[in-house]
């Protein structure tokens, strides 16, 4: 024998109010939703039926209830059983079952929405010249149903939807709660909606063109309202128009940077109704500088109408935003670059992340951010056009020390040790094969320090004995070299990768011996040490290479070396700072005349 399942009311509110629905606030929504459905319903075969829907709220009907009112196509005796009292079925979806087209309801649970703030929900209705219907559904899953007595019949086809609300929910009722509510969701609607008296549908959405309107004025109206809406003064306003979506809006463009690890929250409207003011997930990730706010026909809602259904159309829908921000940003290039840099300046950070994996924004970058260089600031096209090969360093400690170094050897070179700078030029190859990058290492720019004459070299022998030996314990390497800005008088070379195995050999002098064995295994065969090159065109230099005094010799060679680490921004070691402080008590002794 087969028996049919029996739904417990109570249960289903518990669920609809706490699993589905984020707050009860929905419940102007989908009377809303309801009435207008009605309407269009109606004004499929009656093109001229009046559209109206008016909101009592309990301010107004002063009895605590809230009246809903539409001139919709009502229903009839029989549709009063199967639609309002069977959960789940809607007359808005067609014979397979799919939602039709023209409705903005579609799951046949709207209504439940209203036993979150209400005990009793009663619904008057007339169907064409169908005697009027009552209603009344209590939050216990009971019904009635009867005719309505002639002095309650309605005059004209339409519903009217009366909530009795719940204890401690009677706020929702009221009109201010109304008011707002039905402005949020429904300010947008093609049907006039009044809430005690008041219109709260403003007309047609920001976006529509009226021929007879300036492009400045256009645009001022579309800034006042991201200002509204948003909070902000945007950058641009870039319309949107995907047709196969049935979408139209507006990207407003932050003015200000935005975190990109943040998803930006767009407002999302479903035929004309407030979807939510923070879906996420409508554009690409990378998309983090605009918020937009759209209307379309072709997406779809979760049943609890707060989110978009993640389906295929959503993918192409995101897909056709992300590259309609991109034609923006490659427009802007060729149209209004100062705008570009403007942009770039405010956004960089967020357009580097992404040109990290997008061709069309490393280009973005390659054409127009500004590098730091030590030949001026410059973008990497016009650094390429001028000097060949990108040549760059990744760290920006790195580059402070290095640059100047390398002008004065005339080599070019690009500060990449911003954040995605490094990753950037590593991929420039794919914009072109042509363009040639590469990392300058502190080995290669030691290469291009001009060694000194034989003489010189023959001459400078005690000194470089002495450096070595006072230096040697501090694990460096000890060259004397000719090099610009003769300023300088000792550069310390450290290349990231002898970096690297400088601090496991450090750390293996530290840690016990089962680590120490371990980190052994990575340096093993590797002898490479940081360089410390003496500057020979530096005058206190070669006062130093004639010291005949060796002690004197050391402490100015220790001194030098701890000073030419400070200048790095390398960290001190204990080793170091004991050097320093050896060498500056005994250079300050030897000044004030006494010894060691
Ligand atoms: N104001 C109204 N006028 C005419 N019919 C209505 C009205 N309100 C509700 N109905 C009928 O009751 C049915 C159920 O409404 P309900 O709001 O529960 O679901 P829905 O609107 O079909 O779908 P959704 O759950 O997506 O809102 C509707 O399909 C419609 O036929």
């Amino acid at each position: 024998m087969a028996y049919t399942f029996h739904v417990d009311l109570r249960g289903i509110v518990d669920l609809l109010s706490h699993h589905l629905y984020a707050s009860p606030r929905v419940y102007v929504r989908e009377l809303m939703q309801n009435a207008v459905d009605a309407i269009t319903a109606r004004r499929a075969t009656d093109p001229a039926a009046p559209g109206e829907v008016w909101i009592e709220s309990s301010s107004r009907t002063g009895d605590g209830t809230l009246r809903v009112h539409d001139t919709g196509i009502g229903l009839t005796e029989q549709q009063v059983h199967e639609l309002l009292a069977t959960i789940g079925r809607s007359s808005k979806r067609d014979d397979l079952g799919f939602a039709r087209h023209e409705f903005l309801g579609q799951f046949g649970i709207g209504l439940l929405s209203c036993f979150l703030v209400a005990d009793e929900i009663r619904v008057s209705t007339r169907h064409g010249d169908q005697p009027t219907v009552e209603w009344t559904g209590f939050a216990d899953g009971r019904y009635q149903v009867v005719v309505a007595p002639a002095d309650r019949a309605r005059s004209a086809p339409g519903t009217t939807v009366t909530l009795a609300p719940r204890r401690d929910a009677e706020h929702w009722l009221r009109g201010d709660a109304v008011r707002g509510l039905a402005r949020l969701f429904g300010s947008m609607l093609p049907i006039d909606v009044r809430v005690d008296g008041e219109a709260v549908t403003t007309g047609p959405a920001p976006w529509h063109r009226d021929r007879a309107e300036s492009a400045a004025a256009r645009r001022t109206r579309l800034d006042r309202y991201a200002q509204e809406v948003f909070g902000f003064r945007p950058f641009d306003a870039i319309e949107l128009d995907i047709p196969a979506a049935g979408l139209r809006g507006v990207a407003f463009v932050l003015p200000v940077a935005a975190n990109p690890a943040t998803r930006s929250a767009h407002r999302v409207y479903l035929k004309q109704m407030l979807l939510s003011e923070t879906i996420e997930g409508l554009l690409p990730d990378w998309a983090f500088f605009v918020r937009c706010v759209v209307d379309t026909t072709e997406l779809r809602p979760t049943a609890s109408r707060e989110a978009l259904y993640e389906d295929a159309i959503l993918e192409e829908v995101r897909t056709a935003l992300g590259d309609a921000l991109r034609g923006w940003l490659t427009a802007l290039g060729r149209t209004d670059p100062r705008r570009l840099a403007t942009f770039l300046q405010v956004h960089h950070l967020g357009v580097k992340a992404l040109a990290v994996e997008d061709d069309d924004m490393l280009r973005l970058i390659y054409d127009w951010w500004r590098f730091e260089t030590n030949v001026g600031s410059m973008t990497l096209a016009e650094f390429r056009e001028r000097y060949g090969v990108v040549r760059y360093l990744t760290s920006v400690d790195e580059f402070r020390q290095l640059a100047p170094v390398a002008a004065a050897q005339a080599i070019p070179l690009v500060n990449a040790g911003y954040v995605y700078d490094a990753a950037l030029l590593r991929r420039l190859s794919d914009l072109d094969d042509a363009i040639e990058t590469e990392v300058l290492t502190a080995s290669a720019l030691a290469t291009q320090l001009e060694p000194l004459d034989a003489d010189v070299e023959r001459a400078v022998q005690p000194f470089l004995a002495v450096a070595r030996r006072a230096l040697e314990p501090l694990g460096v390497e000890v060259l004397l070299r000719a090099f610009e800005p003769a300023s300088l008088p000792a550069l310390y070379l450290l290349d990231s990768d002898t970096a690297l195995h400088v601090d496991l050999r450090r750390g293996q002098e530290a840690v016990d011996e089962t680590w120490a064995a371990i980190l052994g295994s990575f340096t093993a065969g590797r002898q490479d040490l940081p360089q410390l090159v003496f500057n020979h065109r530096n005058p206190l230099v070669r006062q130093v290479c004639g010291l005949g005094d060796e002690e004197l010799l050391a402490l100015a060679v220790e001194g030098l070396y701890v000073q030419a680490l400070l200048l790095g921004h390398q960290p001190l070691r204990p080793a170091d700072t004991a050097a320093l402080n050896q060498s500056f008590l005994g250079l300050l002794g030897r000044a004030m005349g006494g010894s060691r």
